[in-house]
């Protein structure tokens, strides 16, 4: 499939670890939208979302395109600054650092420049202004989820993958942050959100595409996936992913 929109197309993308071969021939289109990534755990998300960005990556093949420029072979810190903004699982941030530290850093490292100002930030997630002078370890799961995305903003991203966002936050949270995912989109920026929370994804996304053992099984509009209990049955079962 060809479309004019897409801003990151991956093509018959293979990573092994060792003998293990982990993602298998995936090929995937990201446009101005959100598309979700769903799958049990173990279908090799993550693994796919860490050879997109270079990291570590296992020994890979295939084609990862970001607006047509070929990002295959590149090292993460290339690939970051071409464009490919990261919020990786678990959100790694700083337990002695403030909320706005964070953000410091961040604008101190960028080479770039960032399109984004700290004040435009906390216009954006208001929350977060509250909290500027928080400490990393005395905030909620739901605002060290928005200051993760904050900081991948900061980078000046054309495109951002999440790696579950909404892991642990309460159903209000996960709402607060699926609407901070569709004004992105609407700025511009598309979305790659690797998923649990079936909530998440009816609020975030457009489309969506399963991964089952290593290869996309699935690829629909979400208002057709959710129509599918056959296909959530099937690939994700009652205990792989959240309602
Ligand atoms: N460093 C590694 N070395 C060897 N095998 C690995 C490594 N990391 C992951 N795997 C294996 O690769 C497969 C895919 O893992 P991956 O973490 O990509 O899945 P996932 O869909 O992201 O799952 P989760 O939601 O649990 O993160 C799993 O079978 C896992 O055991």
């Amino acid at each position: 499939m060809h479309n004019d929109n897409t801003i990151l197309r991956i093509e018959a993308l293979n990573a092994y670890y060792g003998q293990a071969h982990v993602v298998q021939d995936v090929s995937m289109e990201l446009g101005a939208e959100c598309v979700a990534l769903l799958g049990r755990n173990g279908a090799g998300k993550t693994t796919l979302a860490r050879s997109l960005l270079g990291l570590r990556p296992p020994q890979m093949t295939g084609q990862v395109e970001l607006e047509g420029t070929s990002l295959a072979g590149l090292k993460p810190y290339t690939i970051s600054q071409l464009g490919v903004g990261y919020v990786p699982q678990g959100r790694r941030l700083f337990p002695s650092l403030t909320v706005m530290e964070h953000l410091q850093v961040v604008e101190r490292h960028s080479t770039t420049g960032s399109n984004w100002t700290i004040d435009q930030i906390f216009d954006f997630f208001p929350s977060l202004a509250e909290r500027r002078k928080a400490l990393g370890q005395h905030l909620s799961g739901g605002e060290l989820s928005m200051l993760a995305i904050a900081r991948a903003l900061m980078t000046n991203p054309r495109c951002l993958i999440l790696d579950e966002p909404t892991e642990g936050l309460a159903p209000t949270i996960v709402e607060r942050v699926c609407n901070g995912l569709t004004n992105l989109v609407k700025q511009g920026i598309p979305v790659l959100l690797i998923e649990q929370n079936l909530k998440a994804t009816e609020l975030a996304a457009n489309r969506v595409y399963v991964m089952n053992v290593g290869r996309i099984v699935y690829e629909a509009p979400t208002e057709d996936f959710l129509k599918d209990p056959q296909t959530r049955d099937q690939y994700l079962g009652l205990s792989g992913i959240q309602a």
